[in-house]
């Protein structure tokens, strides 16, 4: 890796030949970032959840210099668009090519046409959705929960109950047992279990992305236990000749991500100015211009 002072060195091999290949060829690399807790600090509640403040500046330098630029979430799709204020983008430079994957990579938006895919409603969330209420009230007698309904989803968060982890630890075996009744899968994530249809995750969407856009480095940036698959993925990439950066945005309630990245960055302000780093990068390599207009 050549020396760009306003980049952090991965701790990897792998992590600093991905970074090296990035730079290489920035306008035919991937950038795929989740929404909560990478480029939105976590917040009590759900609704109020904006992107960190550099993280808009820093993603309209970035988006033109690179090949593409995803976010993957577990938001529903036209959620994290409306709250990261991504379809105030639409028409910036290098923002025909953005698109966020949610629901863990069942719903598409793209931000060249505003257009939004959807899966059909899934029974089982339909059937959820009626006994949940009962199920948390019976294993929190004593604490609350809050249910966040995302349409194709049901989220239980436990952040504004009196004791967040013992709340959650309560909910587990109902929850699980509920899911279990209507097909659905149990995610886990930051002081949060959701009910969601199984069939994708984060690594099915990253790969995804990547078979589509072919670009010649990947960079995915995660802080929670959801991201770990997109992890997964990037090194089965790696492992296929992809060069790739795992990126963590770090926090004290989720560590596993850290233990397994190439990168650890200090929450949405460290993902903010790592953007904005390989924005320096890039323009400083052209010599001041912008590199072109991608691969994706
Ligand atoms: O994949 P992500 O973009 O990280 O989305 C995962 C979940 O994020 C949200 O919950 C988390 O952020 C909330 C707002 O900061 C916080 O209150 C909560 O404790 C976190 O778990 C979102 O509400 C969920 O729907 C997403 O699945």
């Amino acid at each position: 890796m050549g020396s760009h002072p306003a980049l952090p060195v991965p701790t990897t091999e792998a992590g600093r030949d991905g970074l090296t290949a990035f730079l290489a060829a920035p306008e035919r690399a991937l950038v795929a970032l989740d929404f909560d807790g990478t480029l939105a600090p976590i917040v009590p509640n759900p609704e109020d959840s904006r992107p960190h403040p550099d993280v808009p500046p820093a993603l309209a330098r970035l988006a033109p210099l690179i090949g593409g630029l995803a976010v993957i979430t577990g938001r529903a799709a036209a959620d994290a668009a409306r709250l990261g204020g991504f379809e105030d983008l639409r028409g910036a430079p290098g923002f025909d090519r953005f698109t966020v994957l949610g629901a863990y990579g069942a719903e598409r938006w793209n931000a060249l046409d505003g257009s939004l895919t959807t899966p059909p409603p899934h029974p089982g969330v339909m059937a959820a959705r009626a006994d949940l209420p009962g199920v948390v009230r019976d294993a929190l007698p004593s604490d609350r929960a809050h249910i966040e309904d995302k349409g194709g989803a049901l989220a239980v968060h436990t952040r504004r109950a009196d004791d967040p982890e013992a709340a959650l630890e309560a909910l587990r075996e109902p929850l699980t047992l509920l899911a279990a009744r209507h097909a659905l899968t149990v995610e886990p994530g930051r002081r949060v279990l959701e009910l969601r249809p199984p069939g994708t995750d984060k690594g099915a969407a990253l790969a995804e992305l990547v078979r589509a856009a072919r670009p010649s480095a990947v960079l995915y940036a995660g802080d929670d236990l959801g991201d770990l698959a997109a992890f997964d993925a990037l090194v089965k990439l790696r492992d296929n000749g992809l060069p790739g950066v795992r990126v963590c945005s770090g926090s004290t309630e989720v560590t596993a991500l850290a233990e397994a990245c190439d990168l650890l960055v200090d929450g949405p302000a460290g993902v903010a100015a790592l953007l904005s780093g390989l924005a320096d990068a890039v323009e400083g390599a052209a010599g001041g211009t912008p590199r072109g207009t991608g691969a994706g």
